[in-house]
């Protein structure tokens, strides 16, 4: 163990011939934002459930290897049949259940990986991932080791104090919302998980932030979509009906 960030970027490229590439895709949330019966990831876009949509791009994508499916405990039997079945998802490998908090389910995951040297981290309520984006979230972890997907942001942004007044107001051109996939080289979000998991997970959010706080490694930022939405309230369901005709 000892993950040493690269003080130079690596070159970027195609992957070696022996180096793997996992997807984690995660949809063992309860999506309370959403207020449905049916866990959100579950539910339709133009007749197929918001999850079918990211795996079909993992899927598709010459270079991923594998896909590891994290699901609630009691719907990895619904994964299987009426998703990876129904829809010849051949490239998903294991389907285990995830945990509490994102982050557990992201290191179930991660427990889950053989023989990996790079791992994209997938929310599965984001469906409108595409292989160019894939692509270069790929190619940056293997210049810098990590490489997230975001978009400029397009409004103005404002820090609040505790009482609601605006503390600050970064400058917009280094200002970007983060999306997932994320992509690392496996063994430093693997380390990077277990030294926080050892200390204080409050309040992390996505994965880049457990390499932040552990490894201090340089992170890459490539451009997403601003389509490449999350589906988390009711309204999204909507935009979504209007993106998936374009795909
Ligand atoms: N314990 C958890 C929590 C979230 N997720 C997944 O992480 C992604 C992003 O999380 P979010 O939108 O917050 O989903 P939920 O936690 O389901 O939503 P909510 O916070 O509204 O309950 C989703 O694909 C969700 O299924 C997960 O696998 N395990
Ligand atoms: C990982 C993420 O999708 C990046 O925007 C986001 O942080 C997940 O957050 P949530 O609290 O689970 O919605």
């Amino acid at each position: 163990m000892g993950f040493k960030c690269g003080a130079e970027p690596e070159a970027g490229g195609t992957l070696m011939k022996r180096e793997k590439c996992t997807a984690i895709v995660l949809a063992a949330g309860q999506g309370k934002r959403m207020r449905s019966k049916i866990q959100k990831q579950f539910l339709l876009i133009k007749g197929k459930p918001v999850l079918y949509y990211s795996l079909a791009c993992f899927q598709k994508t010459d270079w991923v290897d594998d896909i590891i499916l994290v699901s609630s405990e009691d719907s990895i039997e619904f994964c299987r049949r009426d998703i990876v079945l129904k829809y010849g998802l051949t490239k998903v490998s294991k389907i285990i259940a995830g945990g509490k908090e994102r982050y557990d389910s992201v290191y179930q995951g991660l427990l889950a990986c053989e023989n990996c040297d790079y791992v994209f981290i997938h929310d599965g309520a984001r469906p409108f991932i595409t292989e160019e984006m894939l692509n270069r979230a790929l190619d940056g972890a293997m210049r810098y080791q990590a490489c997230v997907v975001g978009m400029p942001s397009k409004d103005t942004i404002k820090i609040s104090d505790k009482e609601g007044m605006i503390a600050a107001t970064p400058d917009r051109r280094y200002v970007w919302t983060i999306q997932t996939p994320q992509a690392f080289r496996y063994s430093l979000i693997r380390e990077a998980h277990e030294e926080l998991r050892r200390g204080d997970m409050q309040g992390i959010t996505d994965d880049a932030m457990v390499v932040e706080k552990t490894k201090g490694c340089r992170i890459k930022l490539v451009e997403g979509s601003y389509e490449n939405i999350k589906i988390t309230t009711p309204e999204d369901l909507m935009i979504a009906e209007n993106f998936v005709e374009k795909i």
